[in-house]
């Protein structure tokens, strides 16, 4: 499998090659050059699978150059059994047809797990054996730096700089990165928002002239194609749990970097019979504005009771833009220069093919509140703010009501207990056992200014040797 960059300018790149970088060299994002299928007989008997066993089905195309078949399986097994729930991913009903994927049994607590558990698995793996050190770079509105210093942490192939928001993110998730501690651990509090971190990071994928020669820069956001692979199996996991390939499910994903919905979109290329994917937003609504508007633009950033998804610029749009205009690289490097110097309209003809299978919502924090309130109130089941985004999305879609909606659960909602506290819903849960002294534990964390010739110089100067 060869993966190609949605500029069309870079080399073409193998699994291992695009598992050790970030940003494509022209500034695109790495996409399989084609998929695989999986046939509707293949998908009715993944309903005989476990979840290592599925993800072991879906996720062995992609690497197939690079990791042998029998070193895939025992990664993936290592992977979930560091989850807290025997089913990985349970599915819970909210009421009929409606249903949540719960996504936040993992080690931090939200749906990044899924991906960097497997992600920093697959770098020990990689670079023991090409006896490789690399630099990762991330950004996080809070939940990608936990799970990938959590996922990394015991790599010693690696140095991990993770930039977040100063005073931005909940103090649970703030918490669940400073306290990690390890000589080759670095958590950066940049004094601006996190696009301004996703920002550093791109530029640094750019430039990486800060770094020494025989260093890489590898990314653990989205923009990093692993991140997304993982994220197709649960797709296949709750569509086939709930009849696929004999019945057609849909899917409403609260949504910031559109990578957890793009990997939806990239199940269903492979077979999964999708009925809709609803993108679910708060009022940082840059792609509901796309699907109602058809334009992409910059906006400022609110901050919201659901800070994960404080993000104006959302970086796996380009993936679905590639598709949306006939995988024309030259196409997509227009679009994003047009989208740096200010608004982009996007083709009637793109934005038809979008619209024939994604819709979307945007979802304000009274909302959001209203809807922790109302489901409490009816399921007594208590909803994060993010995931009370994509139930509140998926009950107001007005799908066809015989269609099963399954809405991902994308974080635990003890990580935000302003939210929980500001619904009026009682007590904010407890935090599981592994996180209960969260609260004691000491923190290390540098502050910076929101400037990327600051950062680099502190990532240059911390390098391990
Ligand atoms: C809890 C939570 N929900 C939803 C999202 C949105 O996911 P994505 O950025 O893949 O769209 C994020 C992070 O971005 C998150 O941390
Ligand atoms: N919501 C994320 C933001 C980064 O998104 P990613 O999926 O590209 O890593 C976070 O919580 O950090």
């Amino acid at each position: 499998m060869k993966y190609i960059s949605t500029r069309g300018q870079a080399p073409a790149l193998s699994f291992e090659e695009v598992l050790l970088t970030g940003l494509a060299a022209d500034g695109g994002l790495y996409v399989p050059e084609t998929l695989p299928t999986f046939s509707a007989q293949e998908i009715r008997d993944m309903a005989a699978l476990d979840y290592p066993a599925l993800a072991q089905r879906i996720i062995a195309p992609f690497v197939a150059d690079s990791i042998p078949e029998d070193d895939l399986k025992a990664i993936i097994v290592d992977t979930y059994a560091a989850f807290r729930h025997d089913a990985v991913a349970p599915l819970v009903q909210l009421g009929a047809n409606q249903w949540v994927l719960e996504l936040f049994h993992g080690p931090t607590l939200a749906f990044k797990d899924f991906a960097l558990q497997l992600l920093g698995r697959l770098l020990d793996y990689v670079l023991e054996r090409r006896h490789q050190k690399v630099v990762i770079m991330g950004a996080t509105s809070g939940d990608t730096g936990s799970a990938a210093i959590e996922g990394c942490k015991r790599c010693n192939n690696i140095d991990i700089f993770i930039l977040h928001p100063h005073q931005r993110v909940s103090e649970v998730q703030r918490r669940q990165m400073t306290t990690v501690v390890g000589d080759n651990i670095h958590n950066l509090a940049v004094q601006g928002n996190f696009d301004d971190c996703q920002a550093m990071v791109k530029a640094s994928f750019g430039d990486r002239g800060f770094l020494p020669a025989d260093r890489s820069l590898v990314a653990v956001n989205s923009i990093n194609w692993a991140r997304i692979m993982a994220q197709i199996v649960y797709y296949f996991y709750a569509g086939v749990a709930l009849g696929a390939p004999d019945r057609r499910v849909a899917f409403s994903v609260p949504t910031g970097n559109f990578g957890d919905i793009f990997a939806g979109y990239l199940a269903r290329n492979m077979g999964l019979p999708v009925e809709r994917l609803i993108i679910a937003t708060n009022t940082n609504d840059v792609l509901h504005r796309v699907m109602t508007t058809h334009t992409y633009g910059r906006q400022p950033l609110e901050h919201t009771l659901s800070p994960s998804m404080d993000i104006t610029v959302s970086s796996n749009f380009e993936r679905l833009l590639f598709d949306l205009y006939d995988r024309d690289g030259a196409a997509i490097a227009g679009l994003m220069r047009d989208f740096d110097a200010g608004d982009v309209h996007f083709s009637e003809a793109a934005m038809a093919r979008a619209s024939a299978l994604f819709s979307s919502h945007r979802v304000s924090d009274e909302e959001t509140c209203a809807q922790i309130a109302a489901t409490w109130e009816r399921c007594e089941y208590l909803l994060d703010p993010h995931s009370a985004i994509g139930v509140n999305a998926a009950q107001s879609a007005g799908l066809d009501p015989a269609v099963p909606v399954v809405t991902l659960a994308t974080a635990h909602p003890a990580k935000f207990p302003e939210a929980v506290a500001k619904a009026g819903v009682g007590d904010t849960p407890g935090l599981p056992l592994h996180l209960r002294d969260l609260f004691e534990r000491p923190e290390r964390c540098e502050v910076l200014p929101n400037d990327l010739a600051a950062v680099q110089a502190f990532m240059a100067d911390n390098l391990g040797a």
